[in-house]
């Protein structure tokens, strides 16, 4: 069995807490309990309802949630074995650590070489050859190397859709990380495009551990080890995807899955 690398316990946020912390009047409690230990260098994928808490739930694990105001997180998420809230934790790092990518690809106003070298320089490396290095490394990583190696110096606002979303990913593969979060990255994107995605996924996981949400099931079947089922803020259910699809232990889940609701 594959060794957890992060590992959520007791988790729970409210949004619009305004300050207040009784219980009462906590605002929206989004995340409710949630408890579940997800495998290294494999893909999880996060399915469930409009609302349920799936985009909320992944921007927890690098703390992308701490930059909205009102936010009330309790419990614990541990990256590595480490709680990723303690006061000692360095959110740059985590960031560099847990790299994230979004639904509508975001690459910056500048070229492509420039975006790919953009986290590594940040991180202090300016040596000319080291950059190249990475730049190409994570271009071939992302699968785009060949489309772009001729046009490094040229504005990334020229690629297509796809493209700019294999170099977003590029982007987050330059600083290293050990976990990729991909929030509906293939949900702008048409199907040839979306499948390189899911391609590039598979290929990742031999390095990276990736979570994924995903609206489309067929998505979460063809590419995910394991499927994690949100509803209401709960975690409904856990586990190997082949089982989740085949035999939901759950009855929200079959109901889910077969199309009952959502
Ligand atoms: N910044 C925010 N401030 C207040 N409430 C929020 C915020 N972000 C999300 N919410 C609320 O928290 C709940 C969970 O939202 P979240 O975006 O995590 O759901 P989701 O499952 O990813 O939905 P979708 O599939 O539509 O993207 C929703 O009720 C949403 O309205």
């Amino acid at each position: 069995m594959a060794a957890e690398i992060i590992t959520a316990k007791s988790l729970n946020l409210w949004y619009g807490t305004d300050g207040k912390t009784s219980a009462s009047d906590r605002g929206h409690h989004a995340l409710k309990d949630i408890n579940v230990n997800i495998p290294a260098r494999q893909i999880t994928a996060l399915i469930g309802p409009s609302g349920c808490g799936k985009s909320t739930f992944l921007k927890t694990l690098n703390r992308m949630n701490d930059l909205v105001p009102g936010v009330h997180i309790e419990g614990e998420v541990c990256f590595d074995g480490q709680n990723i809230f303690d006061k000692t934790v360095d959110t740059t790092w985590l960031r560099k650590q847990v790299g994230m990518v979004f639904q509508k690809a975001n690459p910056f106003p500048m070229s492509i070489y420039d975006n790919v070298a953009y986290g590594p320089r940040t991180h202090g490396i300016r040596n000319h050859s080291e950059l190249d290095g990475i730049v190409e490394k994570s271009l071939r990583d992302a699968a785009i190397w060949d489309e772009v190696k001729d046009r490094l110096k040229k504005s990334a606002l020229g690629l297509s859709g796809g493209q700019q979303q294999r170099l977003c990913i590029a982007r987050a593969l330059a600083n290293e990380p050990e976990v990729l979060l991909m929030d509906e990255s293939t949900s702008a994107l048409d199907p040839i495009s979306t499948a390189k995605i899911e391609d590039l996924a598979v290929e990742l996981k031999e390095k990276y551990t990736v979570i994924m949400v995903t609206h489309n099931m067929q998505q979460a079947v063809r590419v995910s080890d394991k499927t994690a089922f949100f509803l209401l803020g709960e975690l409904v259910e856990f586990g190997d995807t082949d089982k989740i699809f085949s035999m939901p232990k759950d009855k929200r889940t079959e109901e889910y899955i077969t199309g009952r609701f959502g």
